[in-house]
């Protein structure tokens, strides 16, 4: 085989040169045949013309060509890019987004080569055209955190009104001008007298929101509903008085413009009869009173009637003290109060329990302690009360209907439609709406949906009072939804880390070493409150055998202790003849005993909500307060309500034990004499 190769090659080679020699040859002589004729002087151009000719159209030339280089007469540069035809290749670009955007290749302009035996392309590369810009694909401006956690959201809450805690205004004692504090001048002076001489923050708004100014309908605006209130403020900033006012003045006082100034006269009262036009309700007794002893102070010589029912006396007697008539059926109802302050389980016991007693004339509905009264799903009592202030369905009430001439008096206006006696309905008649506005209140106001539709609210209006911070507005509201509760500013706070079997040492290192004295000390439950204060006695006792340390008055409060009982110790805390007080959460809400300088969390409260009622006892009204907490691991939820950095964390070091230790040793021994024993 590779003889027979060498044999063809050598053939091929051989017949090359034959083919070459002759064309040598031929050429020589065409050379010659030139040279020949060549002009002497001129015609050098012709003859290049011919040699050109020549060598172009000559067969033997292209014979030569073909046979000498038959295969690769076309090199593969020749070939390049001008032979092969053009790829429409496909140019992938990522977008920013991410996405694959398919986009046409650059412009070639490619064009066939007329001669189409030589069935060559020719591309003619035409410089690229710089294209177009097109702006990149941006992504819209990300939203900030808060404006994406207020999405959803209440409109309400949205726009809720941010109060700055340090406003207040000072009150005109006389005169016409109320100095924009909207209270009549009989009122002022009724505050000068109790030594209240300007409004708190929550009064300045609240004040000009409830108190109407227009002087007609001011009881009943059955056709001008007005916006219901909720107020989310600090403990101890005077909510209280931020309703008490308003309904004092509404319910007593009618007003008028004379030249722009207000005035006021209590013979010009809407009020004809004596109709239940108040009702406020609150969690407990004790805050029953509380408030009870607000209207008697502010209410003092403006004639207006306070009840309250809260189950402390029998039924028919609490009965006897609402009611007028309790015999005959009256479509009006009958009261005698104007106020009603109550706790929501007696209040439904008299909505179904007492003839006569009806909602049908409130004006006011406020619920304090919004937040702890919305949790207590109690006999159902928030959807009994509303449905008792709208006007019942026609036919929904059992009671006959008689017709009543002239237009009774003793009928809310909403309960007109009901009356048998001949109204002309047309297109035109408007269905009268309840009167009612509901005013909600609380340091720790619920946001929680589900829980506010509940109230089937009108049009709410929120006030929030908390410091403004350089922030966007969408960052209060924010803090309002994420429930980060503002605190009193005048209240400092400490948190002593230590393990629960010193808790008891480090107590009383607290009341003696660091004088803690005019406390409320908060313990997770009954027991608990009377445990600490028979360790507390017993560890005096010791003291007191070893050395002079005055004796301290302390005393337990819980729900293990009978009404009456309870009632005169809380006395006798507020007259400071008991130093300090032990107790459960009980009256962890709303109490408001001015002197508390302290307030101790001996064992720490279960939720934020907890921590911001016990420590609001004290700091109250603008006045300085401390609270402590024992505790070892209390941080998280600190952290989870953003108020960690609010507290001082504080150790109290062995050595400073070791001075109380025997005497408390002693007083632990008694007490397990006791508990042995029983
Ligand atoms: N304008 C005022 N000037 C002086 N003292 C006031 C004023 N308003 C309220 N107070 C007093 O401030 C104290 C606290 O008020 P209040 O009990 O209404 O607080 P609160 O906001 O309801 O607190 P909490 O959330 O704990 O119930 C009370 O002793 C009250 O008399």
């Amino acid at each position: 085989m590779a003889a027979e190769s060498s044999t063809s090659i050598a053939a091929s080679t051989k017949a090359k040169t034959k083919a070459k020699k002759r064309y040598l040859r031929r050429k020589k002589e065409r050379r010659k045949v030139r040279e020949k004729q060549k002009p002497s002087a001129t015609g050098t151009s012709k003859v290049d013309e011919l040699e050109e000719s020549d060598e172009s159209d000559d067969g033997d030339d292209q014979d030569y060509r073909k046979e000498d280089v038959p295969v690769q007469s076309i090199t593969q540069e020749d070939v390049g890019t001008e032979s092969r035809p053009p790829k429409r290749r496909k140019t992938t670009e990522v977008s920013l987004a991410g996405t694959k955007n398919e986009v046409e290749p650059l412009n070639e302009d490619v064009t066939m080569d007329e001669t189409e035996e030589t069935a060559r392309v020719v591309v003619h590369r035409t410089p690229t055209p710089s294209l177009p810009i097109f702006p990149l694909p941006a992504l819209p401006n990300a939203p900030s955190k808060s404006a994406l956690a207020i999405q959803g959201l209440d409109k309400a809450l949205i726009d809720a009104e941010i109060v700055d805690p340090d406003v207040v205004i000072p009150i005109p004692a006389e005169g016409p001008d109320d100095g924009g504090s909207w209270l009549s001048e009989k009122m002022r002076k009724r505050l000068h007298e109790s030594g209240i001489t300007e409004l708190f923050a929550v009064q300045t708004s609240l004040l000009p929101f409830l108190i109407p100014s227009n002087p007609q309908h001011r009881l009943y605006l059955s056709y001008q509903p007005i916006r219901d209130v909720c107020v989310s403020a600090p403990t101890g900033s005077g909510k209280t008085m931020a309703y008490v006012l308003p309904i004092i003045e509404v319910i007593t006082l009618r007003s008028y413009f004379v030249a722009g100034l207000r005035i006021t006269n209590q013979m010009l009262s809407s009020r004809v009869v004596t109709h239940l036009r108040a009702l406020i309700v609150l969690p407990t007794r004790d805050l029953v009173t509380q408030v009870r002893e607000t209207f008697e102070v502010l209410g003092k010589g403006r004639g207006l009637k306070v009840g309250t029912a809260t189950g402390q006396h029998s039924f028919a007697h609490e009965q006897a003290q609402l009611m007028n008539e309790l015999s005959s059926s009256l479509l009006g109802g009958s009261s005698k109060v104007d106020v009603l302050i109550c706790t929501p389980g007696r209040l439904i016991d008299h909505l179904n329990g007492t003839p006569n007693f009806t909602l049908q004339h409130l004006r006011f509905l406020v619920i304090d302690e919004a937040d702890r009264l919305l949790a207590q799903s109690f006999q159902d009592w928030l959807a009994q009360v509303l449905s008792a202030t709208r006007m019942p369905a026609i036919n929904a009430d059992p009671r006959p209907l008689r017709p009543l001439y002239p237009r009774p008096d003793a009928v809310a206006p909403n309960m007109l439609p009901r009356i048998p006696y001949p109204h002309l309905p047309t297109f035109l008649t408007e269905v009268p709406e309840s009167s009612c506005q509901k005013l909600l209140f609380s340091a720790t106001l619920t946001r929680d949906p589900g829980k506010i539709a509940a109230l089937q609210l009108r049009d709410p209006k929120y006030f929030v009072v908390q410091k403004r911070k350089e922030t966007a507005d969408e960052d209060h509201v924010l803090d309002v939804v994420m429930e980060k509760f503002s605190m009193p500013s005048t209240l400092q706070e400490n948190m002593i880390v230590c393990e629960s079997s010193q808790k008891p040492l480090t107590f009383l290192h607290l009341v003696f070493a660091q004088n803690v004295t005019d406390a409320l000390v908060f313990t997770k439950s009954a027991e608990s409150t009377t445990r600490l204060v028979r360790l507390f006695d017993f560890f005096q006792a010791e003291q007191t055998t070893h050395g002079d340390k005055p004796t301290l008055s302390v005393r337990a409060y819980s729900s293990d202790l009978p009404i009456g009982e309870r009632k005169a110790i809380l006395e006798q805390f507020r007259a400071q003849q008991i130093h300090i007080l032990v107790c459960s959460d009980l009256i962890s809400r709303g109490i408001d005993i001015s002197h508390v300088s302290h307030v101790v969390s001996y064992d720490a409260p279960v939720d934020m909500r907890k921590y911001v009622h016990r420590v609001g006892r004290t700091a109250r009204a603008g006045r300085a307060g401390c609270a402590w907490t024992l505790a070892r691991y209390f941080k998280n939820m600190l952290k989870e309500a953003d108020h960690f950095q609010q507290i001082k964390r504080l150790r109290v070091s062995e050595k400073d034990l070791t001075a109380l230790t025997p005497a408390y040793e002693a007083a632990l021994r008694h007490l397990k004499d006791v508990y042995t024993r029983s």
